[in-house]
């Protein structure tokens, strides 16, 4: 199957980096969030990508204004009716995805094809809300999106073949790097990645380091280009709860529990870097 159109729903810090480089391939993209605000604050990010792009003379500006043309601001999952494929990055949670994922089931053409950007959420569960799970896959990309080069496909118990293929041919077609795994809690990224995030925040719940500390010994020690602590700030606290909590309880084992700390920040609402505050302060 061709895909010509699609619309990535949130147009927050990961949607607003998919639909840039779907803008960028060539694809038609309504960027879809609740509010128009999101909506707006969403092309205003990417803009401004664009636009380092053009100042460094890696793009022209016509090229820009034919990227930034190819965008249809959107408020309504109604616009779902003409898409190929939808790309959903709202928040990590389940019961808003199911939602999303059974209002688009009946919106979409019966050819679309239904993606998750989901960090750790069950693929076969989400598509469990639509009466096409056989259309339904994990197209996970990496932050920042623009410049990450990985997207972890998932494949759900159900996913048919061809739509791995189609997924898998865009990919390419986004200049990423695709890689195939199965629908386990976390999939490969974040089941690795994510208890090595809670280490730390348990290092630093036990007095053990300062922040900077910790950081700087993953830096400069194991060559990370940024510490533990600094990339959790960089994903969002919130965004790493959720994940360590699906870890937690798809797998039903201890060594997955979130640290009190990280649970009190996000209760603060210090949600890292998008809110200003986490385990570091943002101007
Ligand atoms: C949670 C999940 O489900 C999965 C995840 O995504 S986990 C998170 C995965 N991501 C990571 O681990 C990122 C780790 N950090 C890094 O790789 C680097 O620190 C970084 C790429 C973010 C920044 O790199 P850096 O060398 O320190 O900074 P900087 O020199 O400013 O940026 C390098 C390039 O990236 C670009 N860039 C940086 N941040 C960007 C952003 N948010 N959006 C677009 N471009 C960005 C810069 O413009 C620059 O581009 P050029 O080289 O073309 O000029
Ligand atoms: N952060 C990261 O590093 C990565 C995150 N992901 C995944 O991507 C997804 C998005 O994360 P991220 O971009 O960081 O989160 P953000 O909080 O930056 O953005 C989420 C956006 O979705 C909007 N939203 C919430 N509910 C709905 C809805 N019902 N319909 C449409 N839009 C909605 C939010 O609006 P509002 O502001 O009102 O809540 C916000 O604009 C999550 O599933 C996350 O796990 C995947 C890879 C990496």
């Amino acid at each position: 199957m061709e895909v010509k159109k699609v619309m990535v729903i949130g147009a927050g810090q990961m949607g607003s980096g998919i639909a840039q480089v779907c803008a960028q391939a060539g694809y038609s993209v309504y960027m879809n969030d609740i509010k128009q605000e999101f909506v707006e604050r969403g092309l205003g990010v990417i803009k401004k990508n664009l636009s380092r792009q053009v100042e460094k003379d890696r793009m022209s500006a016509e090229e820009m204004e034919g990227i930034l043309a190819r965008f249809t601001p959107s408020t309504t999952l109604q616009d779902a009716s003409d898409v190929d494929l939808v790309i959903e990055a709202a928040v990590e949670n389940m019961e808003i995805k199911s939602q999303i994922f059974s209002e688009l089931d009946e919106i979409a053409p019966e050819h679309a094809i239904l993606a998750s950007n989901t960090s750790s959420l069950p693929i076969t569960e989400i598509a469990a809300a639509t009466n096409r799970p056989e259309k339904v896959i994990g197209m996970h990309f990496m932050n920042p999106v623009p410049v990450m080069k990985l997207v972890e496909i998932i494949r759900g118990l159900a996913t048919a073949d061809d739509v791995y293929t189609t997924i898998e041919e865009m990919t390419k077609n986004l200049r990423k790097v695709p890689v195939e795994v199965n629908d386990f809690p976390g999939f490969v990224s974040n089941r690795i990645l994510m208890p090595m995030i809670n280490e730390a925040i348990y290092t630093l719940y036990e007095g053990v380091a300062s922040e900077e500390a910790i950081d700087e010994v993953m830096k400069l020690g194991m060559n990370h280009p940024m510490g533990p602590l600094t990339l959790a700030d960089f994903i969002g606290l919130d965004t790493c709860l959720y994940i360590m909590e699906t870890l937690h309880e798809g797998f039903g084992d201890d060594k997955y529990r979130p640290c009190p700390l990280l649970r009190k920040y996000v209760k603060a609402g210090w949600l890292g870097k998008k809110t200003g505050r986490g385990f570091y302060v943002y101007e």
